[in-house]
């Protein structure tokens, strides 16, 4: 008796020693020993619960110490009494320095460390001893070296996630027998793929400069090759273009660290905010206003000189009709009237933002109308009749989830675009911008509503533009529009045959799915993948990793998401903001977890097309807002607000409608948000 108190004792001084290698422990407030715990466990009936054990049978078998902002180092010797400790989660934390001596823990079966600042490399030998180890997620840190060709002694692992590190070198010859699932994408690995590591999807080998997943003869496989290669090429007169290119970027740089003070007041990874994972940088509308007003050179200096050789155009007022528009600016949807270049040009306008394409202006013409105008650097893939044939059709496209373009302008080296002006802003701002009044809008019925509109919106596309290599291209929350009724309105769309994919690569974020990082090329099923991203954004409130080039911060919620659900944590992943006032939701939010997940299966073959996954949407909203409706009859209110939502559901949204003011009043009482 005496021997097994002096065990409990020990398991809870071991975590206490534990919990005193972290820094910022707060959330580990219930981690005490207390007179009234006597000699009990952690895990023995009746103690008080340690928040993140996870007991069986009286025995710790767990730590799930995933996303609590903790910092320091993870003392392994205090884990290494625990016979029973299977799984150890620390994922999502402010963990730094080298990784832990974790192969210590023989018998433990999944570790987690992902989405920390761990640096240092791998010992030879760091997978000798893992003999039971299933799962190792060391994704999303700073991990360099070679990966230890020790990983095919690792007889019982399943899953390797290594992504998005720094790991270099080749791979090693054998991966473990018993491997699944391996990814290697985002690190600095090169050589040819092991055949033996073929059989993993080379998505998961996608990120890697150098690596090639079968040898081509137009990449090189080797760093050394690939810098051989560059200097032979290089020419006297290619060193000036670097020196003015050097230049150039210094100039703007300067420029840029002028205007980043004003930036950062809209920036909340800049804000001490309220400490949620790390958040990049969210531009949006709203923000500051930049160039001279009223100056006009936003529009800049060729567009303005083109505008003073078409001078000869009409008025705005005279140019009535679609395909027309003053000074060469072409009107393909008249929702918001006739205007012409002339009346851009004295509007007043701000910057307010700049995307892959090039920037952004909110211009707010003399007759009161403001619209978005968009500078597009790279769109010169199609000859300017197709070019203007696309934009037609594109104008011309009409349901309640898309805003259409407006306008534009052609010049060869660089398009305008013009779109009606949304007040609301996008949804990558309203949820993890400054969290204001919108944001509390958002609440689990508004991101039913958001959710379903988005796969309306992308199936619509994907009938309308099927020719098209990717009907929407660019399906991110930056592009998700909210309507003053939170309304999701798809903008960016239809873009794919228009950009120039050499001089722009990383322009839209469908070219960001892992077949395409793997090589293969872009399909309709990227789209796929950027639904389950955003479906996964609003289920989780978290800042996708994907929408970030090769940066480190944001959440990778495909990672986070596929793993939970397998180990049936999802419920741990949802957004506070919906799960402490909707709690009785929880099963629809899993039922739409699972089809996020399977939107961004790594295999884009084993993804639903876009019909299937939108007709998936629509079933868990129809079924999600059903319960939201029975509750609140239940507790005898608000009932009508809930039976119009369900209207909304049951109508297809696809009446023509040109403007957002049109959208609003026309659906009237048939919403439940407003
Ligand atoms: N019509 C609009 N009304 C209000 N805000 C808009 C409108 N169009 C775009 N925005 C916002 O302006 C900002 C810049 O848009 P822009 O399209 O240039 O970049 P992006 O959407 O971030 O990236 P990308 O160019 O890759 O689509 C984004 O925050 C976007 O949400």
């Amino acid at each position: 008796v005496v021997a097994v108190a002096q065990t409990n004792m020990a398991d809870a001084e071991a975590l206490m020693q534990l919990k005193k290698s972290f820094t910022n422990s707060s959330s580990l407030s219930s981690w005490l020993i207390t007179n009234t715990d006597g000699d009990k466990s952690p895990c023995a009936p009746g103690s008080h619960e340690w928040h993140g054990v996870v007991c069986s049978r009286g025995k710790v078998t767990g730590l799930r110490l995933n996303g609590l902002r903790l910092g320091g180092t993870v003392d392994v010797g205090a884990l290494v009494g625990f016979h029973n400790l299977r799984s150890v989660s620390f994922a999502g934390n402010n963990f730094s320095g080298p990784l832990p001596a974790v192969d210590r823990l023989t018998s433990i079966k999944s570790m987690f460390f992902s989405d920390n600042q761990f640096t240092g490399v791998l010992p030879d030998d760091f997978f000798s001893k893992l003999s039971h180890l299933k799962k190792l997620w060391l994704d999303h840190n700073e991990l360099s070296g070679a990966i230890p060709a020790s990983i095919a002694q690792a007889t019982s692992l399943l899953e390797l996630h290594l992504a998005h590190n720094a790991f270099s070198g080749e791979l090693p010859p054998l991966p473990p027998p018993a491997l699944k699932v391996f990814d290697i994408s985002w690190n600095d690995l090169e050589g040819v793929v092991p055949e033996a590591f073929r059989k993993f999807d080379a998505g998961r080998f996608g990120g890697n400069q150098y690596l090639c997943y079968v040898p081509t003869s137009d990449r090189p496989c080797k760093r050394v090759q690939a810098a051989a290669a560059s200097s032979s090429k290089r020419s006297p007169m290619a060193f000036v273009t670097l020196l003015v290119s050097v230049v150039v970027v210094a100039l703007v740089l300067c420029l840029c660290c002028n205007r980043s003070s004003r930036v950062h007041d809209f920036d909340p990874a800049h804000r001490g905010g309220d400490g949620l994972d790390e958040r990049p940088p969210v531009y949006m509308v709203k923000q500051f206003s930049t160039t001279g007003k009223r100056s006009a050179s936003w529009l800049g200096k060729r567009t303005r000189s083109s505008l003073r050789g078409h001078r000869r155009a009409a008025s705005a007022a005279k140019a009535d009709e679609l395909g027309g528009g003053a000074g060469d600016l072409v009107i393909v949807n008249n929702g918001k009237g006739v205007f012409g270049l002339t009346d851009l040009m004295k509007a007043a306008a701000e910057v307010i933002g700049s995307g892959g394409h090039g920037s952004a202006y909110k211009a707010v013409m003399a007759n009161g109308v403001a619209v978005v105008v968009k500078r597009a650097r790279d769109m010169n893939r199609a000859t300017k009749d197709a070019f203007e044939a696309e934009m037609k059709r594109l104008g011309a496209m009409s349901h309640a989830n898309l805003l259409p373009p407006l306008a534009y302008h052609y010049r060869r080296d660089e398009k305008l675009l013009v779109y009606e002006y949304i007040p609301k802003g996008s949804l990558l701002y309203v949820l993890h911008g400054d969290r204001g009044m919108d944001y509390a809008g958002l609440d689990w019925p508004t991101r039913l509503k958001v959710a379903v509109g988005v796969a309306r919106g992308t199936a619509f596309l994907h009938g309308e533009l099927a020719g098209h290599e990717v009907p929407h291209g660019n399906l991110k929350s930056a592009n998700i529009l909210l309507a003053p009724d939170f309304e999701p309105l798809l903008v960016d769309f239809g873009y794919s045959g228009l950009i120039n994919h050499m001089q722009s690569p990383n322009s839209m974020i469908a070219r960001r799915a892992p077949e395409c990082a793997a090589g293969h090329p872009v399909g309709a099923k990227a789209d796929v993948y950027c639904l389950g991203i955003v479906l996964l954004e609003l289920l989780t409130g978290k800042f996708p990793s994907l929408y970030l080039q090769n940066a480190k911060g944001g959440t990778d919620l495909v990672m986070w998401a596929t793993s939970a659900i397998a180990d049936g944590y999802e419920r741990d992943l949802f957004d506070k903001a919906i799960t402490s006032a909707w709690k009785f939701a929880l099963p629809d939010m899993a039922r739409l977890m699972r089809v996020a997940v399977d939107c961004v299966e790594t295999d884009a073959d084993k993804r639903p097309d876009m019909k299937v996954a939108a007709a998936r949407v629509e079933e868990v909203v129809a079924a999600a807002m059903a319960t939201v409706r029975e509750r609140h009859q239940a507790a005898g209110g608000e009932s009508s607000r809930s039976s119009s939502h369900a209207q909304y559901v049951r109508d297809g949204s696809m009446q023509r409608i040109t403007s957002v003011g049109e959208r609003s009043s026309r659906r009237g009482s048939n919403d439940y948000s407003s």
